[in-house]
C-alpha cells in the first residue's frame, strides 16, 4: 500500500517541479550573494579617500578565502551532512538558510562602518575591523550556503530518483548560476546607483534571502505533507545514518576520484570567477564599470547548457565521458587566457562562452553520479565530504591567487590602484584543469572496474521500473 502511494505522488509531476522552483530559488539568492563581492574588487582596492575601502590584493584574497574558514577548519559541513542525514532535509534546510542571513547580516554590517580605521594583529597578519567582521560574516555565511547546497542535492534525489534527477539537477544549478551571474553583471550598476554604496547591494542581498527563507519555508510544508502521506518520516528512514558511514564512504576510491575533480575542477573556476572581472580590466582593457559583464556571461551560458548536459546525461548516460570533455576543455581555455599576447576582448569574450560549456559538462554529470556511487542514506554526508574537499579548494586558490598577484604581478599603479599581469594567475589555474583532467580519467576507469552506472543513463524505462516495483511489493507483504 505505502509504495502505491509513494508511486502515485512520485508520479505528480506538479509537486516534484514546484519543490524544485522553490529550492532552487533559495540557492539562487545564496549564490546572489555568495559572488556579489567580485565587482567590487576595483571599489574596494580604491584608496578610502576615492570611496573605496583601500583594500590590497592580498585583503581580497583574504576576504574571499573567508568563504570557506569554518567549512574547512571547523568542520562545520561535515557535522552539516550528519545534521542532514540524522535531522532530514527540512531542519537542515531552514537551519542552513537561517545562518546564511545571520552572516550576511554581519557582513553588511562590517563593510558599512569603519571602525575609525582600526586594525587588529591576528597570526601574525594585521587585519582593519571592516576587513575581518566582513570576513567573519562572509564565513558564516558560507557555512549556511554550503550546507544548504548539500541540502538541496539531497532534496533532488528524495524527489527525483529514478526520473529526471539530471536535469532537475541541471536546472537546479542553473538557477544558482542566474544568482552568480547577477552578482557579477548587476552588483556594479546597483552600487552605482547608491552613490557608489559598497554596503547598499549586501542589504539588498539580504532582502532578497529572507524572501529565500519564505520559499524555502514553502517548501518545507510540501515536503511534511508528503511524508505524512508516506507514512514514512525522515526520522523513520529504514537504514538511519552512523557515524561509521564516514569510514566506509571515504574508504571508496570512487568517493576520493569525485571529490578530487570537484575540487580541482571547480578551483579553477569559482575562483578564477571571483578575479574575473579585475582579469578583463588589466589584461583585455575593459572600463571597470562594465568589467562584469563579460565573466557574467558564464553562468548566464550555463543557465541554458547545464539543464541540456543534465538531460542528454538522464536519456544517454556517458557521464564519466562528459566529465572528461569538460575538464579538457578547462585546460584549452586557461592555457588561452595566460597566453599575455591574446589580449583582445573579443578573445576573453569567446573564451568565457567556451568555459561557459565546459563548467555546465561537468557539474551535470558529476552531481547526479553520487547517488550511483553512494548509498542513499549517505548522501548527505557523502555530498558534505566531497564540499568539504572542495572548500579546501574555494578558500586556498583565492588566497594564494591575491597573494600571487601582489607579490609577482604588479606591473605599476594607476590613481595608486595596482596593475597586474594575470599570466601567472592563469597557469596556476591551467595547472588545476590538468590535475582534473587525469582524476577524470581515473574516475572512468573506476567506473568500469567497479560498475558504478556512470555511463549509463539515469531515467529508468518503465519495464525495468515496473519491476523494481514488483520486486518491492512481494518483499513488503
Ligand atoms: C552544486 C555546486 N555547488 C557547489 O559546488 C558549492 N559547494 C559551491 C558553491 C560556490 C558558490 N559560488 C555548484 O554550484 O555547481
Amino acid at each position: 500500500m505505502t509504495q502505491q502511494i509513494q508511486r502515485k505522488l512520485s508520479e505528480s509531476k506538479t509537486a516534484r517541479w514546484s519543490v524544485l522552483a522553490l529550492v532552487a530559488f533559495t540557492m539562487l539568492c545564496g549564490y546572489f550573494i555568495t559572488d556579489m563581492m567580485a565587482p567590487l574588487q576595483d571599489l574596494l582596492q580604491t584608496p578610502v579617500g576615492g570611496g573605496g575601502l583601500g583594500w590590497s590584493g592580498d585583503d581580497y584574497g583574504k576576504f574571499t578565502s573567508a568563504y570557506g574558514w569554518f567549512n574547512v577548519f571547523f568542520l562545520m559541513l561535515i557535522f552539516g551532512g550528519m545534521i542532514l542525514d540524522k535531522m532530514g532535509v527540512r531542519f537542515t534546510g531552514l537551519m542552513a538558510t537561517c545562518i546564511m542571513i545571520v552572516g550576511v547580516f554581519i557582513k553588511w554590517f562590517g563593510i558599512s562602518h569603519n571602525f575609525d580605521g582600526a586594525t587588529v594583529t591576528i597570526l601574525g597578519t594585521e587585519w582593519g575591523y571592516t576587513l575581518l567582521v566582513a570576513s567573519l560574516g562572509y564565513a558564516i555565511f558560507g557555512v549556511g550556503v554550503e550546507i544548504a547546497g548539500i541540502t538541496v542535492s539531497k532534496i533532488i534525489v528524495k524527489w527525483f530518483k529514478g526520473k529526471e534527477m539530471a536535469l532537475a539537477m541541471g536546472l537546479e544549478m542553473a538557477c544558482a548560476r542566474i544568482g552568480t551571474g547577477l552578482a557579477i553583471g548587476v552588483t556594479p550598476l546597483l552600487c552605482k546607483a547608491f552613490n557608489n554604496s559598497i554596503s547598499m547591494p549586501i542589504l539588498i542581498g539580504l532582502i532578497l534571502l529572507c524572501i529565500g527563507l519564505l520559499s524555502f519555508i514553502v517548501f518545507v510544508v510540501m515536503d511534511k505533507r508528503r511524508d505524512e502521506e508516506l507514512e514514512n518520516t525522515e526520522e523513520e528512514a529504514e537504514e538511519p545514518f552512523r557515524f561509521s558511514d564516514i569510514f566506509s564512504i571515504i574508504s571508496m576510491k570512487g568517493f576520493w576520484y569525485v571529490a578530487l575533480l570537484c575540487v580541482l575542477f571547480y578551483s579553477a573556476v569559482f575562483p578564477f570567477l571571483k578575479y574575473a572581472p579585475s582579469l578583463m580590466i588589466n589584461k583585455f582593457g575593459i572600463d571597470p564599470e562594465w568589467s562584469g559583464v563579460i565573466p557574467a556571461l558564464l553562468p548566464f551560458g550555463n543557465i541554458l547548457l547545464t539543464p541540456f548536459f543534465g538531460n542528454l546525461y538522464d536519456r544517454k548516460g556517458k557521464g564519466a565521458t562528459i566529465m572528461i570533455v569538460g575538464a579538457i576543455m578547462l585546460v584549452f581555455i586557461h592555457f588561452m587566457f595566460s597566453i599575455p599576447a591574446l589580449n583582445n576582448w573579443v578573445i576573453a569574450l569567446g573564451l568565457i562562452l567556451l568555459l561557459g560549456i565546459a563548467f555546465s559538462l561537468v557539474p551535470s554529470a558529476m552531481w547526479p553520479s553520487v547517488p550511483k556511487i553512494i548509498p542513499e542514506n549517505k548522501l548527505g554526508t557523502a555530498y558534505a565530504l566531497i564540499f568539504w574537499v572542495q572548500n579546501w579548494g574555494l578558500m586556498g586558490v583565492p588566497y594564494l591567487i591575491g597573494k600571487v598577484l601582489d607579490k609577482y604581478c604588479i606591473t605599476g599603479y594607476v590613481n595608486e590602484k595596482p596593475t597586474y599581469d594575470y599570466t601567472i594567475p592563469m597557469m596556476i589555474f591551467t595547472c588545476f584543469g590538468i590535475l582534473a583532467l587525469m582524476i577524470a580519467l581515473l574516475l572512468k576507469r573506476e567506473d568500469r572496474i567497479k560498475g558504478y552506472g556512470l555511463e549509463l543513463p539515469n531515467i529508468k524505462k518503465p519495464e525495468e521500473e515496473a519491476k523494481i516495483i514488483a520486486e518491492e511489493m512481494i518483499a513488503e507483504p
